[in-house]
This record gives C-alpha cells, structure tokens and sequence, in this order.
C-alpha cells in the first residue's frame, strides 16, 4: 500500500461523522486541493513533515463536521466551481436538475431572466453562460451573499445584473420576464431536528429555514409576484421541499397558472415545480 493510501484510510478512520468511503474522498479531496495529489497517484515518497501546515487545518475543521466546500472555499455546480462563504448555500445537485431544465427548454435567443433568492449565483451564473444570448438578472436579502454572486459572475465571465431585495416585502424592479426561477429557503423550522449537524451548525439559516407557520411563503410571493413579472406564456420554475410538492402545484392552479407541474429528481422525490403565466 503507497504512502499516500495509508494516510487516506488512517486520516479517513479519524472522521467517524461520515461514512467510510466518503470520509476517503474527503481526505482526498482536501490532499488534492493542498499537495495536489491525484487519487489514482501511486506516491511512494511522502513525508507528513513537508505537508504545508494549512492542510492539517483543515483536517481538523474536517473533524468538526464543516462542509469541505467552506473549508476549500469553493464547490462544483453545473461544471464550475463557486466561491462560496458562510453567508451562501452550498449549491445542491437538485439544483444543478433545475438549471439543466431551463436550459433544455428554452433554445430560443434572448430570453430574459430572474432568479430570486441567488446564494453565490450558481443559478443565474450557469443560465447567463449556459444559454443564448439571456438577459439575467438575480435578486438576494443577504448583502454578503450577493458579494460573493458578483465575484463569481466576474470570475466565471457571466453577465448578470445583481441587486438587493427582500422578496417577502419588495418587488424587483424588472418585468416582461420569459423566465422567473427560484430555489427558496424552504424548510420548516420544525424539520431541524431530522437535519445533519454540519448543515445545521454551518449554513446559513437565512437560506433554509421558513416558519412552521407558513412554509410556502416565498412559492406563494413569488408566484403572485410573478402574475406582474412575467409576460404572457412566460415559465415560472421552483426547487421545492419534497413534501409541499401537491400544495406548490395547487397553489400555482388557483392564481390561475396553467402547464402545472410537479417533476421528481434523480432521487425520485419531488423536487421541481414549474406553470406558465
Ligand atoms: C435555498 S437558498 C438558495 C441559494 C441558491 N439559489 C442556490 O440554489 O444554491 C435561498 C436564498 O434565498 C435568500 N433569501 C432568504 N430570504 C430572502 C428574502 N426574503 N428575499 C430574498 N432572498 C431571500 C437567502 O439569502 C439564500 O441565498
């Protein structure tokens, strides 16, 4: 066994919060980003005093349960990497379905976008580059959030108009809108207690959580704003939680939407939901 699978299984022994074949990729993943070892390396030299001392910080806030994507400071969505910070959502492969379904459903040129609720951009970012020739914009509450979506949309070269809302309270100033996409928070308070500790103790709650109260809150703003955002014909597109999927789809119908969806992600839960104006 080389060096360097020694030291995954024994770094990876030492995560017991994650099962073991993904502790393994973990601890791969972080030597790749640091020493840039390769998985399929066969190292027969190495030495744990010349690994640069950032590395073990990192396996230590590893320990804690912190997601590696706020550890690297970084994660993968739609083929690009995204900066991302305490202040944003790490991007969800559910999420990376949505925007595969934009893209595939609307070739035409042109087409003018919004996304509410926009964490590091990942959406808006990937229709800006992914579509013909859009006009997008994106919305978000948090400040730092939308500092980190700018940088990414400079990073990644994608145009992207950027501003400050708060949805629940305000309206985007935009209109005749082909497209209106949103991934809002959308888990009950009450759901805390089934959720894992390093979602829990390190995204933001500002991304997740709605009142037990009310958990459809921003789907039921959004689509009555998006009567006035959207022009004729154009498509409202939702990630929603699993279990809202019946009250998403009649909610749409009774503010008279039409094409009413409610779409089940590789995992087979539902998971998007899309109308026409
Ligand atoms: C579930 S996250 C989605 C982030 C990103 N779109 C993604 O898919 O990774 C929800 C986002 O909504 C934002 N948000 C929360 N309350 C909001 C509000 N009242 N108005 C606008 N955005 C809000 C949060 O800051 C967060 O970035």
């Amino acid at each position: 066994m080389s060096i360097y699978q020694e030291l995954i299984y024994s770094w990876a022994a030492r995560l017991p919060i994650y099962e073991k074949q993904e502790a393994e990729s973990l601890v791969s993943w972080l030597l790749e980003h640091h020493v840039g070892w390769r998985r399929t390396q066969i190292l027969d030299e190495a030495n744990e005093s010349t690994f640069p001392a950032k590395l073990f910080e990192d396996f230590a806030r590893l320990k804690t349960g912190e997601p590696i994507q706020y550890i690297m400071g970084k994660g993968p969505f739609y083929g690009r990497d995204f900066l991302v910070s305490p202040a944003t959502l790490i991007p969800r492969n559910e999420t990376e379905e949505l925007v595969h379904m934009i893209i595939k459903e609307n070739p035409n040129a042109g087409l003018k976008v919004l996304d509410i609720g926009t964490g590091t951009g990942c959406i808006p970012i990937s229709l800006a580059l992914e579509m013909k020739a859009p006009e997008v914009f994106a919305v978000d509450i948090s400040q730092e959030a939308l500092k980190i979506a700018i940088q990414n949309a400079e990073a990644l070269g994608a145009k992207v108009t950027f501003s400050s809302c708060d949805i629940l309270t305000q309206t985007p100033v935009v209109s005749e809108l082909d497209i209106l996409v949103s991934n809002p928070p959308y888990i009950p308070e009450r759901e805390k207690s089934d959720m894992h500790r390093n979602v829990l103790d390190f995204e933001p709650g500002l991304a997740l959580f709605v009142s037990n109260d009310d958990p459809l809150i921003f789907y039921r703003t959004i689509a009555e704003k998006g009567k006035y955002l959207l022009k004729p014909g154009g498509k409202l597109y939702f990630e929603i939680n699993e279990k809202y999927g019946n009250e998403v789809g009649k909610m749409m119908q009774s503010l008279g939407y039409s094409d009413v969806q409610v779409l089940k992600d590789l995992n087979g839960k539902d998971r998007i939901a899309t109308a026409r104006r």
